[in-house]
């Protein structure tokens, strides 16, 4: 039964290092993700004035609720959007001018929604360039609070980065959220907020975030249910078996969620108190899935839907357009690529069973994956990989973002399944 030590959680991480800066005392994060978009976290709130060490198993935070350490910054946030938008609104919560760029692809993605609110709750927040859009520049002079209106239905990482900042305000935050998307990733900011001394009040629509800050904390990260998702794919596409300890019934995060997904399409599933097993059992189905909640994973299906015996569709998944690549057509061009019948809509993919191209034909080599900078869309059709030979990558490093160890791992795991 191979045993699969999935690395931490990204976006427990993130939220983990933001809660842990603004805290009053020292926190020790256990088992932090060491990856490009945490490490660029990190090196951002370093820039800020904060201090972390950094060992390779624990990370040590100072936090600081007044704010960042410094009159002034200029914060570099490369390619993850937890940094992109949840400092700026850490550094709102401050007293000075900080200055925040990132890389090319995140200065296209948006947050302008983000960044009404802030403006609407009195900060003097400027973009650069885009109205909406990295780089931007936040005079920062604390925050009073109130209430404030968000439509979240591009991105929930807006409504996360209000709720962190909650607590840092004078007044606290009534923040009234007409669209949502990736709702399960809310449950964990206020998971994550509650183990830092912070109770978030629902009334529908409304939630209530009070003013007086955090309490800093001993923190253990769960593995990534995201990664996790390529590696419980693995088993349901080879027949093997796949256990991954530290995800189980009481995981914070959505992602795990995936597994249901296999499970209606025939794998067999086993969530346990503290690991979940999947274990392929024989021919998966089609199926039409709603991904609203899960759209992280909605390349891991994707990549495994022509071997399903029907069709698989999955719905509700617009956002996803505005991640690392619009993942909706790369997707869609990679299966293409490899032979597979694809269809999109707006917020649709829909992927017919087979692969009629080169790769379905012995002798031929399988097609290069166009990997569009995109860490998902490389992880999932290392996926694909392990049925039909001659799959490769322009930019298989990509995986950097979220799991730089990627290739090996899923070498080992491959070598385990496929003897
Ligand atoms: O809050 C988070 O940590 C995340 C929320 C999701 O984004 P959206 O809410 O933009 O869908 C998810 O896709 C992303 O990988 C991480
Ligand atoms: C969308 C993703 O990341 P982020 O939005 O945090 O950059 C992701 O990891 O799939």
């Amino acid at each position: 039964m191979p045993e699969v030590d999935i690395p931490g959680s990204k976006s427990i991480t993130a939220r983990a290092l933001f809660l842990a800066a603004a805290a009053d005392g020292v926190t020790t994060l256990r088992r932090p993700l060491r990856s490009d978009d945490t490490e660029g976290f990190a090196e951002g709130l370093g820039r800020l004035g904060y201090r972390i060490g950094r060992a390779p198993d624990a990370w040590q935070v100072d936090g600081r609720p007044q704010g960042p350490a410094v009159a002034a910054a200029d914060v570099y946030c490369r390619d993850g959007a937890t940094t992109a938008r949840f400092l700026p609104t850490l550094a709102a919560a401050g007293h000075g001018t900080y200055r925040f760029d990132a890389s090319p692809q995140m200065r296209r993605r948006p947050l302008g929604p983000l960044s009404s609110a802030l403006r609407d709750l009195g900060v003097d927040l400027r973009h650069e360039e885009k109205e909406g859009h990295h780089p931007l520049t936040v005079a920062a002079a604390g925050v009073r609070g109130g209430e404030v209106t968000l439509d979240a239905g591009q991105s929930s990482q807006y409504l996360t980065a209000l709720l962190l900042l909650g607590p840092l305000t004078r007044e606290g935050l009534r923040i009234t959220v007409t669209e949502l998307v990736s709702a399960p990733y809310v449950e964990i900011t206020i998971a994550m907020m509650r183990a830092f001394g912070v109770e978030v009040g629902r009334e529908g629509d409304v939630f209530v975030v009070p003013p007086g800050g955090y309490r800093a904390t001993t923190y253990a990260i769960e593995p990534d249910a995201s990664t996790a998702s390529y590696f419980f794919a693995a088993a349901a596409v080879t027949g093997g078996e796949v256990t991954v300890p530290g995800l189980g019934e009481g995981a914070l995060q959505g992602d795990l969620g995936f597994v249901d997904v296999l499970r209606r399409m025939g794998a067999e599933v086993t969530v346990g108190a503290d690991a979940t097993t999947v274990r392929g059992a024989g021919q998966l189905r089609g199926v039409t899935v709603n991904m609203r909640d899960i759209s992280d994973t909605m390349p891991t299906l994707a990549a495994i839907a022509p071997f399903a015996s029907g069709p698989v569709r999955i719905e509700d998944v617009a956002n996803t357009r505005v991640k690392e690549c619009d993942r909706l057509e790369a997707c869609a061009e990679n299966l293409r690529r490899l032979g597979a019948e694809v269809a999109t809509g707006p917020d649709w993919i829909e992927i017919r069973p087979g692969l009629s191209g080169r790769a379905s034909r012995p002798g031929f080599s399988g097609a290069e994956i166009k990997s569009y900078g995109d860490h998902r869309i490389v992880m999932s059709f290392a996926v694909t990989g392990l049925r039909v030979p001659g799959v490769s990558f322009d930019d298989p490093g990509c995986v950097r973002k979220t799991f730089p160890g990627f290739h090996e791992a899923f070498g080992a795991l491959r070598g385990r399944l496929m003897p």
